[in-house]
């Protein structure tokens, strides 16, 4: 957090006398910014801009390691790259995540952990905007029109503020005429007519690359290692061959492999049976349970399907996307 004081006055406008008398703070809000300005009779200076997005980093750190399960690479990467970034008074673009993995395995929760940290409002936060492909497809006819209104759209919250997040659901299924009108967004310009759009962050999520991350995920326990072992390095050359690789990833290919705008692509593994009894557990305590049930837990968790179907199931089809709505039928 930035501090405010006159320090930047001239000091022989800063005597006592004047201190006491004539100092006027001015506090202009824009959006999720103050911007500070100090003035002494007819002089006056710019002192500091204040804004209200400011990470708890350590509030964030608590997050991943007691909410998100399974997940100790995302967890890591994640809480690097966005305490990197948002200490940073000068980001020399804006930060790009690019979550991938199977379905129900934390991504949009942990997006939603971020937020949750950042903005006071939390989702409901004015400066947080979820834009879901499908929800958005355009007809082909139409595309020019949804082009000009996603870019009206990205420029005017970046302007009201700039610390805005947004977040793209199911990148795998937008309209890569939509998905190229990004590209400048991402990049390391100072200014793209007139606003900045370095302090923003933009979150992609898909499950592109999620066969891949379960090939290792499957090789590991295979193995008989453990899934903590699995590191990021193990995961990242697979992940980007399959991304280069997927006939929907006309993105990638142009926009991020090819021009790096992408700061990291973060792997989510397969959930596996003790991760859903966990996902369970939470689920009760949220639903207001002072002692979560586990055998309640254990009889859905058995329920739901897991794979591989050969030999032992490991990995859960679902993740733990289906839990908040099973258990009802369970307790
Ligand atoms: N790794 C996890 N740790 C804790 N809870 C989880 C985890 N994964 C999923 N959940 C729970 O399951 C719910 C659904 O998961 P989420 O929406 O994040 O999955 P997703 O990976 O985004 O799936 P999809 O690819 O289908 O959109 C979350 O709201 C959360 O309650």
């Amino acid at each position: 957090m930035l501090e405010c004081s006159c320090d930047k006055l001239p000091k022989r406008l800063l005597t006592k006398r004047l201190l006491a008398q004539t100092i006027h703070w001015t506090i202009l809000q824009t959006g999720c910014c103050w911007n500070v300005t100090c003035s002494v009779n007819q002089y006056s200076v710019p002192i500091c801009s204040y804004c209200k997005s400011v990470l708890s980093s350590i509030e964030l750190k608590h997050d991943l390691r007691r909410k998100l399960f399974g997940q100790h690479i995302a967890a890591q990467v994640i809480l690097k790259a966005v305490t990197g970034f948002m200490e940073s008074e000068n980001p020399k673009k804006p930060l790009v995540l690019s979550l991938h993995g199977w379905t129900g395995t934390g991504k949009n929760f942990v997006s939603q952990l971020i937020v949750e940290n950042i903005y006071r409002k939390k989702m409901r936060s004015n400066f947080v905007h979820l834009f879901t492909a499908t929800a958005h497809f355009p007809h082909e006819a139409h595309i020019n029109k949804y082009k000009t209104q996603l870019q009206e759209w990205i420029r005017g919250n970046v302007s009201i503020c700039p610390h805005s997040m947004f977040i793209f659901d199911e990148m795998d299924k937008m309209h890569l005429g939509l998905i190229d009108i990004l590209r400048p967004y991402l990049d390391f310009y100072e200014h793209l007519d007139g606003v900045s759009y370095r302090k923003a962050i933009f979150i992609f999520l898909s499950n592109i690359g999620s066969e891949k991350i379960n090939e290792v995920a499957l090789d590991f326990w295979r193995d008989g290692r453990e899934r903590e072992e699995i590191k990021l390095k193990d995961i990242e050359t697979a992940l980007s061959i399959s991304i280069f690789n997927n006939k929907n990833s006309g993105f990638w290919h142009t926009s991020l492999i090819d021009n790096n705008l992408v700061d990291f692509f973060v792997p989510f593994l397969p959930l596996e049976y003790k991760h859903v009894i966990q996902c369970g557990l939470a689920e009760m305590a949220r639903k207001g349970y002072l002692f979560p049930n586990k055998k309640v837990v254990v009889k859905m968790a058995r329920d739901l399907n897991y794979f591989p179907k050969e030999g032992k199931c490991v990995f859960s089809m679902q993740g733990c996307k289906v839990i908040s709505n099973r258990l009802g039928f369970y307790i």
